[in-house]
């Protein structure tokens, strides 16, 4: 996680103070005029109010020392992105009053009157989104009352707060998916974003429904500008695609879009989160970046007049702005209900300013960077393979991604030892209290009143750096030792629980003493610590890898249900996915939810991946993970009966079932589940063993692989591609191909030519 995304929520938060204060002011105003005003109005002006003490409680911690405090990091991966559509609300509420504003109520008649804001459906709408932000940020400011990271923790997993964070990302994730234009073009990635957790009332709002709108018009006039664009210049640069509601959420979050060259920079210390879209140097540069647009924003409060966003209407036709959508667009609602569009800007905002001071900065990085991203083209063209990393949680996604580095040295600049050692040690604690917790739970076993003591009781040592104090954590370190339950315990605990422990938990025991060693000698964790050590990915996070020549981008995401709306940034032009299975996954369950299979998930997900009309192009590495602990974990599960039940295997199939046949299973059966397109070419198959990285390190395996599926020089070559073959151990470009069992497939890394759209959505809104 991110050191500076506390610092990010807070300052999101502490931002909208002006907005706030505002809103209150006009809801009280019309609740004035509106005498009879429905409880919605009283009741939003509370939860404003409620918003406003948060902020004054927060101020104080913008500050870029709590940034680097590692309860706060924690804290925030857990916070996650739940406060992201705040702002977005908040516009679209102070939209809505500017439509109240032009109604003289004195001159309705009393009954009008009365039934004129109880029939505001949107206003019910909007009061439940915004109740929904409230409770997340009541829980955020709870969770950083607290004194220690072990209390914290223990108010985050709650069950009901982990429903409140939910509720409130489910709400953001929906909203910021909108951003991108193109994920209205493919029913199948539709899908994929909806079939899982789509929240049905965010999306009855007009908020959802005007996006959704304004978004499609967005989408048919990139589609026309990239094809005249392609036509005229035939380039294979990337422009970013965007909405009306892409350039008012970044303008808010003082952000930017994710772009190739941000995945350059940040392999020289910038890391880039999508979830915010915003560029944080580990410098504290990005202080200064919030702070000099604020000024910016402030100056423009008080003087600016020019009201047009500096020329960023001009000379951008894929790039279209609030503004420009307003005015070209024709079907904006303006019914005399509707005078002006949720999405109209209001020049006078503190939004507004911000919006314009974002857009200016914005523009001029744009023209460098288009400038500079033109002659690098030109001169150099990239061939930078987009491999993206998509499976459920728990796969293995970000283990890979590690070894991968590994690989090519890329290593882990971004953290110090000491974050590193807290991070493994941290693993390790939660291993045993998960597996203290059970043997309380499910056995007979006594548990000693000492590691009780040590390890669950509140205790602010726990929470830090081991070697700060290497007494307590050799002291917890043989509390821990001391739990190691009998097998009897083991096996029954694993039948009734299986799905909490950490795949790793007899590593972390076997371990714990050479943890607390390390902190006494402030050493830092082996590769095979880092690699066992499991961190739930939120955003999505590109590396930049080099292997024997060949350059690839890598992008990890997160793998829970509510995380995968936002895959859809990454989606354009991708080489190949990687899409690590949990080989130990079946009779486990879900994290987000306890009744859902882990394997039936997984099975789901590379069905609609796999056949979804993005990816008809697109080279797939399916790797098992977890392959050291599959013969262990057969033993007390039943496969067959699993995959009987799963129908992917028939009642005839024979009962007893290696390794081998199991995986054979698991093969056979993603393959079919591929099978809707002519993806089996495409298909390349590792078994891995992902943390045993000295003896063999797979990801040998994986770049072979990737190698197997690139040359970029096909790139514009229209009809050929796919099912173009290569005799075995050809070089060309100075690049050997390997060898592979399937026949070999090229896939263009990025492409400049696109198919004529058929999709009948678009064809609609287009007439
Ligand atoms: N023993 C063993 N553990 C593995 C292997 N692959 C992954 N793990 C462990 O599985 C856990 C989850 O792996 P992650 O890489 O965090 O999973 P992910 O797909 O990134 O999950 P999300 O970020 O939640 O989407 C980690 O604790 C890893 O150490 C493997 O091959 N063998
Ligand atoms: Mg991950």
């Amino acid at each position: 996680m991110d050191p500076a995304t506390i610092f990010q929520i807070v300052g999101t938060v502490v931002s909208l103070g002006d907005a706030v204060i505002k809103c209150i002011t006009r809801l009280s105003t019309l609740k004035a005029q509106f005498h009879d005003a429905p409880i919605i109005v009283t009741s939003m002006i509370g939860q404003l109010h409620m918003v406003k003490i948060a902020q004054d409680q927060l101020s104080p911690l913008i500050s870029p020392n709590f940034a680097r405090d590692a309860r706060y990091r924690q804290l925030a991966s857990q916070i996650g992105n739940a406060l992201d559509s705040f702002g977005p609300i908040l516009l679209v509420l102070g939209q809505q009053l500017d439509r109240y504003e032009g109604i003289d109520a004195a001159r309705m008649k009393a009954r009008s009157r009365l039934g004129f804001l109880h029939g505001e459906r949107e206003m019910t709408n909007l009061s439940i989104l915004l109740d929904r932000q409230v409770n997340a940020l009541n829980l955020l400011l709870s969770a950083m009352q607290c004194r220690t990271w072990t209390q914290q923790t223990e108010i985050i997993t709650q069950k009901e707060s982990q429903s409140i964070l939910r509720l409130a990302q489910d709400c953001s994730s929906s909203l910021v998916s909108l951003e991108d234009v193109a994920s209205f073009i493919s029913e199948n990635t539709d899908a994929i974003s909806t079939q899982f957790e789509f929240d049905d009332v965010l999306r009855s709002t007009l908020l959802y429904q005007t996006a959704e709108r304004s978004h499609l018009r967005q989408a048919i006039r990139a589609k026309k500008t990239k094809h005249l664009d392609n036509a005229s210049t035939n380039s294979s640069v990337q422009r970013p695609s965007a909405s009306g509601l892409r350039w008012a959420f970044q303008a808010m979050r003082l952000s930017k879009p994710i772009a190739m060259s941000d995945v350059l920079k940040n392999q020289q210390g910038i890391r880039v989160d999508i979830r915010r879209d915003a560029i944080v140097e580990t410098t504290g540069d990005n202080v200064v970046l919030e702070e000099d647009l604020f000024q910016e924003s402030l100056q423009s409060n008080s003087g600016d007049t020019d009201g047009t966003g500096s020329g960023i209407e001009t000379g951008q036709p894929t790039e279209p702005l609030l503004n420009g959508i307003e005015s070209e667009s024709p079907q904006s609602p303006q019914s005399p209900q509707s005078p002006r569009s949720p999405w109209s800007p209001r020049p006078q905002s503190a939004f507004g300013n911000l919006r314009k001071a974002f857009q200016r900065r914005a523009s001029n990085a744009r023209d460098t960077q288009s400038h500079q991203h033109h002659h690098e083209v030109e001169d150099n063209p990239p061939k930078v393979a987009k491999v993206l990393l998509l499976g459920a949680a728990g796969g293995g996604k970000s283990t890979l991604l590690r070894a991968l580095r590994l690989l090519t040295e890329a290593g882990d600049a971004e953290y110090n030892e000491s974050y590193l050692r807290t991070f493994v040690w941290h693993n390790a604690l939660e291993s045993a209290r998960t597996l203290l917790r059970a043997m309380e739970e499910c056995t007979d076993e006594p548990v000693m009143a000492s590691a009780r003591t040590l390890l669950l009781d509140p205790c602010p040592d726990c929470d830090r750096d081991p070697a700060l104090n290497p007494q307590h954590a050799g002291e917890v370190a043989s509390a821990i030792l001391s739990l190691r339950p009998g097998v009897e315990s083991q096996n029954t605990m694993r039948r009734k629980l299986d799905y909490r422990f950490h795949d790793n938990v007899h590593y972390h025991i076997e371990n714990i003493n050479r943890f607390a060693e390390q902190a006494a000698h402030c050493s830092a964790p082996t590769d095979g610590d880092l690699l066992r050590t499991k961190v739930t990915t939120t955003g999505i996070h590109p590396a930049m890898l080099t292997y024997q020549g060949s350059q690839f981008c890598v992008y990890d995401v997160g793998g829970e249900r509510s995380e995968r709306k936002k895959w859809i940034f990454a989606f354009q032009d991708v080489s190949v996915i990687i899409f690590p299975v949990d080989t130990i996954s079946f009779d486990r369950k879900l994290r987000e939810d306890e009744l859902s299979d882990r394997m039936v998930e997984q099975f789901a997900l590379f069905e609609s991946i796999s056949n979804s009309s993005w990816f008809e192009r697109t080279g797939f590495i399916i790797i098992f993970t977890k392959i050291d602990l599959v013969e262990e974990y057969l033993k007390h599960m039943d496969a067959h009966a699993f995959l009987r039940t799963a129908h992917v295997i028939s009642e005839t199939e024979p009962r007893t079932m290696g390794v081998e046949e199991y995986l054979s299973c698991l093969e056979a059966h993603f393959r079919k589940l591929g099978s809707r397109t002519d993806a089996q070419e495409r298909f390349r198959f590792i078994r891995a063993n992902l943390v045993d990285v000295d003896k063999h390190n797979p990801a040998v395996d994986v770049f072979d692989a990737l190698r197997s599926f690139d040359r970029p020089e096909k790139l514009n070559t229209p009809g050929e591609g796919l099912s173009e073959k290569e005799p075995a151990g050809r070089e060309t470009d100075g690049i050997s191909y390997i060898s592979a069992e399937t026949s070999r497939l090229w896939i263009p890394v990025a492409t400049g030519q696109e198919s004529e759209d058929t999709n009948p959505l678009l064809i609609g809104m287009a007439q």
